[in-house]
């Protein structure tokens, strides 16, 4: 049982990007060292990330940092059997230690949202979190690449790029927003609606992460389908955008997306292992900072490399719908990327 769970998260993962020939390369055997940091680790999604990252080959050593709950959790995982090294540290007097010489810090810590909350109805209480928790990696890991988990995305992406460059340590090549679940969904509901097998499917799904500013590709979507209808496509937006709100719903009260979520983040942070790895042709969409539209920040498809990102890819050809979402979504997604730059200088 053991070894089929193992080899099955490995395979899932390599198959994902790795030619053939870096498989060998990067097994546990001989893959570098690597110290992957959750910063919310005790949390719904950190615990199930916790287990998937334990489950990568790549990390060497995972760090579990919460304001308490952590040693638990880390004794929990760090009984698999796996590479990684687990430790668990429980509150900021052990931050530091929990940071220093990370190469991919995640973030979730926060609080999630319930039934009729929007998620910027989480700033006031994410935005001090996140900005303390980056003041720390600006000090005891400033390389690291950071993968912002905690919502408003839109927001939190830009306050931790105002710390970084407040403490003189910000590079817009390491500094991720993750997506990875939109696209996780978008690919789930296109698949089922266009009957083609799941694990073949691919779709780019740009813009922010909140509502209308997800903006899902099917156009661009693989294997493409002349199947669908306009009314079909609508509907597959509607549902990628509404994606969180229809977990938050089902969970009634008990917050959001958790297992998907650690799902999506362990293969966005898989992602850049491997990118920091040297593996060529590794592509994830992310919320980054951006120049192919006139907002700063934008999520679209993204090279990663052994500095993190290595080339924001354009949008592609747009469908008149998506173009009609784009143009949309530009208002809100600037006002929330301005009011954590705002947040972030005023505090
Ligand atoms: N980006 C996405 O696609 C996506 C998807 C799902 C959830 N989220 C967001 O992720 C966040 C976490 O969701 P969850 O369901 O795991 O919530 P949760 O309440 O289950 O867990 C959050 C954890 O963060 C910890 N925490 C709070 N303050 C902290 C601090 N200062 N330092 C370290 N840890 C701290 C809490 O103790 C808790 O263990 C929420 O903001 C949620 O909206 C984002
Ligand atoms: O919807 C939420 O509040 C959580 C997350 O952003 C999601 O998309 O599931």
């Amino acid at each position: 049982m053991r070894s089929f769970v193992v080899r099955s998260v490995e395979f899932a993962l390599r198959r994902r990007g790795a030619a053939s020939s870096n498989r060998r390369l990067f097994s546990s055997d001989s893959a570098p060292e690597r110290k992957v940091a959750i910063l919310g680790a005790a949390g719904g999604i950190g615990q199930p990330l916790a287990l998937l990252m334990k489950l990568n080959p790549l990390v060497s050593d995972l760090a579990l940092y919460d304001i308490a709950g952590t040693p638990g959790v880390a004794a929990d995982v760090g009984h698999i059997n796996t590479r990684a090294q687990v430790a668990g540290y429980a509150g900021e007097e052990q931050l530091g230690k929990a940071l220093e010489g990370s190469d991919v810090v995640i973030i979730p810590a926060g609080v999630p949202r319930k039934p009729g909350m929007t998620r910027d109805d989480l700033f006031n209480i994410n935005a001090g979190i996140v900005k303390s928790l980056c003041t720390a990696i600006a000090k005891y890991c400033p390389s690291a690449v950071v993968n912002m988990i905690s919502n408003p995305v839109n927001s939190t992406v830009p306050i931790a790029s105002e710390v970084f460059k407040r403490a003189g340590t910000y590079d817009e090549k390491k500094l991720f927003g993750v997506t990875t679940l939109d696209v996780v969904r978008a690919k789930t509901f296109y698949a089922g609606k266009a009957k083609v097998s799941v694990a073949d499917v691919n779709v780019p799904v740009v813009g922010g992460h909140a509502g209308i500013t997800i903006l899902p590709l099917f156009s661009q979507a693989t294997p493409a389908s002349n199947d669908l209808s306009t009314e079909d496509i609508k509907a597959l937006t509607k549902r990628t955008q509404d994606g969180g709100t229809e977990v938050v719903e089902a969970k009634a009260g008990k917050g959001s997306a958790t297992l998907s979520m650690a799902y999506a983040g362990a293969i966005f942070a898989d992602a850049c292992l491997k990118g920091l790895n040297g593996v060529p042709d590794i592509v994830e969409c992310s919320f980054v900072q951006s120049s192919i539209t006139e907002l700063p920040f934008f999520a679209s498809k993204v090279r990663l490399g052994k500095n993190g990102v290595e080339e924001v890819l354009g949008l592609g050809p747009l469908s008149d719908y998506e173009k009609e979402g784009l143009e949309n979504l530009k208002p809100e997604l600037k006002a929330s990327i301005e009011k954590g730059i705002r947040f972030a200088k005023d505090n």
